[in-house]
């Protein structure tokens, strides 16, 4: 359960009292998600979430992500925004951490997609993909290519405590991947995060796509391999099923056709979104304090996409 830091009823009852959202009614943490803290919050004016940034959100970066979210709402694309206070600001402090309150939005994540879902995941990623093209803003991957053998050398040794021989095989990916990564592709703001559970759907239909949080300058194909590696295997990674991994792409070349060059790199782009997801889980394993109530995300479960995609 993804509640890093605790607000209290009079904390909770104060930050509403800076909007036009009516009194507090109820407010719950959620238990999905593994960044942030999350709570949903009902109240005489409505149902909205409250966001408290954590350990990988910068502040900082707040501006581009509201602005990022502004933009594609205002294209038409099902993103939830961040209220404004009465004095017009959209981020807060709650419990000492910058927070937001957020738009609710209808759906369910899905655990086992159809390919008819995947289809419209896959489309939603094209028409958020085509909706950026004029987006100005600029935020770099701070977990790009260029991080990742970073991250593998704090990691270390302890790689192995998660699975015998897990860091030589780290150390061999990242090889391959130093002289096998695409140059040239285009580059554009990417999602970089589009899982299932970030993707709200009810029936064949995605009624949100929510936590931009990772949002970034990126190559753009990228986003596909990324979204390509959540949606197409079992969740412990084990099996790729064709159907989904070939309705997502099929659904977001309908809306943001791949060049060439994007095609015949798609494989080595896979195993980066393979190696950055399971990097990032192995930290997290290693280092997730005993007494988060959060739940670890397996990182061998991508390292089995990783051998899947490098076959
Ligand atoms: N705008 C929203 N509308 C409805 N539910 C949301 C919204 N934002 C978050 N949630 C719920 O909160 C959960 C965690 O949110 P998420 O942004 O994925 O957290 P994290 O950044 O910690 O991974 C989601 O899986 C979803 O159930
Ligand atoms: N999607 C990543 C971790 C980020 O978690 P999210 O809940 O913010 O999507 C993973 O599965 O490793």
């Amino acid at each position: 359960m993804a509640v890093y830091t605790h607000v209290s009823a009079e904390e909770m009852g104060a930050l509403l009292a800076r909007f036009d959202v009516g009194t507090l009614l109820s407010a719950k943490g959620i238990a999905e998600g593994v960044e942030n803290s999350n709570y949903l919050v009902e109240a005489t004016g409505g149902r909205f979430i409250l966001t408290l940034y954590e350990k990988r959100v910068d502040e900082a970066d707040l501006p581009f992500f509201l602005a990022l979210l502004d933009h594609l709402a205002e294209a038409g694309l099902p993103v939830p925004r961040a209220l404004p206070a009465r004095d017009g600001t959209q981020v807060q402090r709650v419990a000492g951490r910058p927070a937001c309150l957020i738009e609710f939005l209808s759906g369910v994540s899905v655990s086992h997609p159809t390919p008819a879902q995947a289809h419209a995941a896959g489309a939603a990623l094209g028409a958020m993909h085509t909706a950026l093209r004029h987006f100005q803003l600029e935020r770099p991957n701070a977990l790009g290519p260029v991080d990742w053998r970073a991250l593998a050398a704090r990691c270390g040794a302890d790689l192995d405590i998660i699975q015998p021989g897990l860091a030589a095989r780290v150390a061999a990916e990242l090889d391959w991947l130093a002289v096998h990564w695409p140059v040239g592709l285009p580059r554009a703001v990417i999602h970089a995060d589009l899982f299932p559970d970030n993707v709200l759907m009810l029936d064949d239909r995605v009624t949100g796509v929510i936590d931009f949080y990772f949002a970034c300058t990126e190559v753009r194909a990228w986003d596909l391999a990324v979204t390509h590696s959540a949606w197409a295997f079992s969740a412990d990674g084990a099996d790729y099923d064709p159907a989904i991994g070939e309705a997502l792409v099929a659904g977001y070349e309908s809306r943001f056709p791949l060049s060439a060059a994007e095609k015949a790199a798609f494989p080595a782009l896979c195993r980066g979104a393979a190696l950055r997801f399971l990097l990032t889980r192995a930290w997290d394993w290693l280092n997730t304090p005993a007494d988060a109530l959060v739940t670890r995300k397996d990182p061998l479960a991508f390292l089995r996409r990783l051998e899947f995609y490098a076959r």
